[in-house]
This record gives structure tokens, sequence and C-alpha cells, in this order.
């Protein structure tokens, strides 16, 4: 598991951890880390040139320690000092005693540059960057390989948000523990490759947020027993598709058959097309409640107007995943008042309409809508995107680590629906099911676009959910 930590809970750490050791002996972990990385970006460190952007606080003094290693090594290391008068004192003086030099044009430096390294602001930043950084930091952009420290400054460490300008970086290099916003977008975008440097921190065992890996996701999937038969494994049922939208209910069950449970039970008016694409599917008309028993109900992809059938479902006492066009008729009582738990799955667009306010505003605050929506309905929520988060009423925030922009198409959603509605039937809890789900998801989809990338239809997705599947497990 990949786990992050609020910048609260970095502080308590380090100043836990600061009472025990030397003065600076924390700063100069990081400092060790950061030029390693550096050098292994520029691939060699003699004769290279470094520019380094610091700014006010101890993100700066990082850098200009890594610096002072560099130069030691060979490089040309320049620094741009963004408040003089409060730069670090200590960092400074190693660096210029290792023949480093402050400089007097910073456009220049960093025109003829290999690499800056941005310590203009680390977990004290505040903000985007001001003017005169952001002039730098796009110059550096331009002409150099841009190494962020701790974190790309102007990025939100503990939201991902980026509410002005902020570094774009190649690679960051982070001290102690990942912070929030470098596994959350539009911040994630930011930081290009990540890098941890583990300075010795002792942290809490539950992070802020966390993002599972291959292992995480091999030990929660459903595996049948010798005891297990279809009704053992968990039967699903989706309530998806209309006249209109027929190929809803088609994707939905295609996920559904790939995601664990022992069988698919669908309910609506598509069940033709479903047979036709899916002879193993069980179908009924409808309603719901007369279709017989399931260990989970999936509702809305596709649906349109069939909000009795939503009502019906939520009665039940099995998680309901509700997405799409079941959104639209939900209410915060219906979802509060169940026993059972609810799986919410909507995308920016249908959360905004659920919280009232702009699609916009929830991509640039995608982890306060996860958590606000988490709370207003009692319920998990799935917020799909670029990068997708799971959240429940408390506990940690999911980052799934496996999303890729291909995934941006028609009828993806569906298919998620299917899949993660099947995991919930074989008894994974809504937050597993939801990060499972997704992870598996944008495997499948990675496979299905190729090594080099290439646009794909949601049908394949559901193709490459058992590829994806084998890939985690083998
Ligand atoms: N505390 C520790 O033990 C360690 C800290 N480390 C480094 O120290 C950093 C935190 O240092 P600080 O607490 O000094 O904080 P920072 O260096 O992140 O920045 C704080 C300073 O920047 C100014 N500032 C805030 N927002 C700004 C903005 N948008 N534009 C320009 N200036 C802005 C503030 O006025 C303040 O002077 C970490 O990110 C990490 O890089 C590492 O050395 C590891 C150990
Ligand atoms: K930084």
């Amino acid at each position: 598991m990949r786990t992050a930590y609020s910048v609260e809970t970095v502080r308590a750490a380090e100043r836990e951890l600061m009472a025990r050791l030397p003065e600076g002996a924390l700063m100069q972990r990081a400092a060790a880390g950061l030029a390693v990385a550096c050098g292994e970006l520029l691939g060699r460190v003699y004769g290279t040139r470094v520019v380094l952007l610091v700014g006010s606080g101890d993100n700066g003094g990082d850098a200009l320690y890594a610096g002072a290693r560099l130069a030691r090594r060979g490089a040309g290391v320049a620094v741009v000092l963004l408040s003089p008068e409060r730069a670090h004192q200590g960092g400074l003086a190693a660096l210029r005693a290792a023949g480093g030099r402050v400089s007097g044009d910073a456009l220049r430096d960093i025109a003829c540059a290999d690499l800056v390294v941005d310590g203009i602001v680390g977990i004290g930043g505040r903000g985007g960057l001001r003017p005169e950084a952001a002039q730098l930091a796009r110059a550096a952009r331009e002409s150099a390989l841009v190494l962020a420290v701790d974190l790309p400054s102007g990025v939100d460490a503990d939201s991902g948000e980026v509410r002005g300008e902020a570094v774009r970086a190649d690679a960051t290099v982070t001290f102690g523990a990942y912070k929030p916003g470098l596994l959350v977008d539009p911040a994630r975008e930011r930081a290009g490759a990540l890098r941890l440097v583990d300075i010795g921190l002792t942290l809490p065992e539950e992070a802020d947020v966390e993002a599972l890996q291959h292992a995480d996701v091999a030990d929660l999937l459903p595996r049948p027993t010798a005891e297990s038969d279809k009704y053992r494994r968990g039967v699903v049922g989706v309530v998806a598709g209309s006249a209109r939208y027929p190929g809803a209910a088609v994707l939905a069950v295609a996920g559904a058959l790939r995601g664990g449970a022992g069988a698919v039970r669908y309910v609506g008016p598509a069940a033709d097309k479903v047979l036709a694409h899916f002879p193993e599917t069980l179908v009924h008309p409808g309603p719901p409640d007369k279709a017989g028993r399931v260990q989970s109900w999936v509702i809305g992809p596709g649906i349109g107007d069939e909000s009795d059938a939503l009502a019906e479902v939520l009665a039940a006492d099995v998680p309901v995943l509700v997405d799409a066009d079941g959104l639209r008729f939900l209410t915060p009582r219906q979802v509060r008042e169940r026993t059972a738990e609810t799986l919410l799955t909507p995308h920016a667009g249908e959360a905004a309409a659920l919280l009232g306010r702009g699609r916009d505003e929830v991509e640039a605050a995608r982890m306060e809508s996860v958590r606000e929506l988490a709370a207003q309905y009692a319920a998990t929520v799935l917020l799909k995107g670029s990068t997708t988060l799971v959240a429940g009423a408390d506990g940690p925030v999911r980052v799934n680590p496996t999303g890729t922009s291909w995934l941006a198409t028609a009828g993806s959603g569906d298919v998620l629906s299917g899949v993660t509605g099947s995991l919930l039937a074989a008894g994974l809890t809504a937050r597993d099911a939801g990060s499972v789900g997704a992870y598996l998801h944008g495997l499948a989809a990675r496979r299905a676009a190729g090594p080099g990338g290439a646009p794909i239809l949601a049908s394949e997705v559901a193709d490459h959910l058992g590829a994806a599947w084998r890939n985690v497990t083998d």
C-alpha cells in the first residue's frame, strides 16, 4: 500500500524525531537523498549546470545543502534567492564553501541549466507562486529538467488543489512520507515521477490517503473455494439500460460477469440484447423485488427516468451501488436510512449536481468534494476522474493509481459499475469494492490501450478485465 500523510501529521512526526537528533540532521538526510536523485535525473554530475530556486524556508535549505553536495562532485551550481534576506543561512554558507555561487542573472542561468531544482516552498507554502517565482518556473520548464523538492511549489500539499500558478516538475523527491497532494490531481500531474526519501519518521498506522498496489488487490480479490457454488460466490443484480440506452445494460453486465460474483441477474427492458451478448446472464423483466435473491444491486447506467426501481432497490437489505441516472433521483435521506452499505459512483459532473455546485469546482477540489459527498449521504463515494477517489464517512481516502486518460470514453463507467457491484456481491466492503473495481478497470483499460496508447472501446475494457485480474494475482 502506498500511503500519504497530511502536513499536520508529517510535522508532528518531524518534531518528535528532531527532538532526538542533533540539530540539522533531518535536513542533511533530506539533502543527501535529494542530491542522489538530482544525479540520477542528470545521468552524471561532473560538468553539469544546476540552478537552485530557493525561497525563504527549510525547503530552500534542503535545496542549498543538496546543491553543495552536487558542487563538491563537480557540478556548476548557481542559486537564485527569491527572498535573499530570509534564505537558509547554513545552507547558503555550505553552498558557497563548496564552490556554488549566487546568480546575478536568473533567466540567463536558467536558460543554460541542465537541471533546475525547485526549493521555493514545501509543506509551509500557501497559495500559488508569486509573480517572480512563476516567471522563473516557466523559464525553467522551457529549458531544463525540473526537480521539485518535497512537492512542486504552488500546489496544496493536503488536497492536491492548484489555485494559482505552480511548478511543473519532471520529478519530485519527497521526504518522510508522500503528501496527499502528490497522489491527487490536479497537483499529481505537476509532480512528475515520484521518489520517497526515508528520513526515519515514525508515522501513525492510519494514513490520510492510500493507494492500493498489486499485492493489496490480490489479497482482496474473491477466490472460489472447494465449497463454492454460484450462489455462495454471490449474485449481483444489475438494473441498467432502457429502450433508449440498451448498450448501458450490456456493458454493465459485461463488467459484472468479470467481477468475481457467481452469477449476474439482469433486471430491465434490455434482456434480449444482454442475452445476445452474454447467454450466461439470468434475466428478469422486473420489478427488482420480484427478480429473486441477490447479494448486491447495481442500479443506474442508462435507466433514464426509472425512479421506482431505485426506491425498491434501496429498500433491499444488501449493498447497493448507484451510478449515472440512478444518482439523479437520489436523496441523502433515502441513503442515510439504509442499513446495508451504499456506494455512489459519480463522475465530476454528477458529483457537482449532487453538491449543487459547478463541475469545475469539483474538478479543482476533488478530495474535498468526495469527502463532503460521503458525509452528506453517509455512504461510500467513488468519484471518477483522472485520479479516481474512494471515500467513506471516515478513514483514509483511497486514490486509484491505475487510471489512464484513454478511459474517458462512452460506456466505460457502465463497465466499472458492473465489476464493482460484482465485488460487492462477493462480499467486499464498499471501500474495498470501489477501490479494487477502479484498480482492475484502470489496468484493463491500460492493457486494452497497449503500451503506446490508443483509443479504446468500453467493451474492450470489459474484455481485458480477466487479463487485469490475472496480472494482479500472477
Ligand atoms: N521540518 C523538518 O524537519 C524537515 C523539513 N524539511 C523541509 O522543510 C520544508 C518545510 O519548511 P518550512 O516549514 O520552513 O516551510 P517552506 O520552506 O515550505 O516555506 C515556508 C516559507 O515560505 C513562505 N511562503 C509560503 N507560501 C509562499 C508562496 N506561495 N510563495 C512564496 N513564499 C511562500 C512562508 O512565508 C515561509 O517563510 C519541507 O517541505 C521540507 O522540504 C526537510 O528538510 C526534512 C526535515
Ligand atoms: K518545492
